[in-house]
């Protein structure tokens, strides 16, 4: 019966299709030159504090590269942490140090070893499949991003959450369920936007 499927399944996984096809295609040099203009944009517009701990991803598939962006605020004084997936549901984040070793960390992502402490970010580069103007995110369909972040709320970690992705992963309306968690911001080869709050 339909009604053993979320209602919302089947338009998330045909958005998802369409989208990540439409990121595929992307020119590699534009995909570079992208990364660049989003990390200058990134530089200009998001503030560090020396210290700060800032969640990243290892690009994988054809996302846009955000190590031009980690690479520079690690150098303004943010520890840098990469996600790694801990078992089927759950995402972790570890310390990425100058020298820590980086290793196959699940579903073709890289990411520090199991020396690196595990680490709460204050401020989130998330990676996505497509994403609307009210800021509504839409990953790879595991819930991975979502469950972490219900995880960290209920300890009360509340992290900026900011969405790297390239302007043509914009749609006009991703569907939203009750667990999905809107993003504060996102950041593209165009520029940074911020969303009004309440989504
Ligand atoms: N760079 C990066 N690191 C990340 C994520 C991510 O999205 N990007 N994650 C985000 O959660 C976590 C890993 N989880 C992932 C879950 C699924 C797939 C994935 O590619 N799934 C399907 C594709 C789905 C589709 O095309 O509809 C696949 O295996 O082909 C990738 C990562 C943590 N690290
Ligand atoms: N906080 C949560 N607690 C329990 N299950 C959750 C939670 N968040 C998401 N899920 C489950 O994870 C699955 C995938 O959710 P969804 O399609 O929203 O993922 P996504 O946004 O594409 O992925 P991600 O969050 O990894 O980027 C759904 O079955 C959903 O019910």
């Amino acid at each position: 019966m339909v009604e053993a499927f979320p209602p919302d399944t089947t338009e998330k996984q045909q958005l998802r299709r369409m989208v990540l096809a439409r990121r595929d295609g992307l020119d590699p040099r534009f995909r570079y030159d992208a990364g660049l203009a989003a990390a200058k944009a990134g530089e200009a517009g998001i503030a560090i504090v020396e210290g700060v701990i800032v969640a990243g991803y290892w690009p994988i598939r054809s996302e846009i590269d955000p190590r031009p962006l980690l690479f520079s605020m690690r150098e303004r004084g943010a520890r840098i942490c990469l996600p790694v997936v801990l078992d089927h549901e759950t995402i972790g984040f570890r310390e990425y140090l100058p020298d820590t070793e980086l290793v196959q960390t699940g579903f073709g992502t890289m990411g520090p070893d199991s020396n690196a402490p595990m680490v709460d970010p204050a401020l989130m580069l998330m990676p996505l499949a497509a994403f609307d103007r009210r800021g509504h995110r839409l990953g790879y369909g595991a819930g991975h991003y979502d469950r972490a972040l219900a995880r960290f709320a209920a300890r009360g970690v509340k992290p900026v959450l900011i969405g790297m992705a390239f302007d043509c992963q914009e749609v006009d309306h991703v569907p939203n369920e009750p667990h999905d968690i809107g993003l504060d911001q996102i950041l593209t080869e165009s520029g940074l936007r911020s969303f009004s709050a309440g989504l």
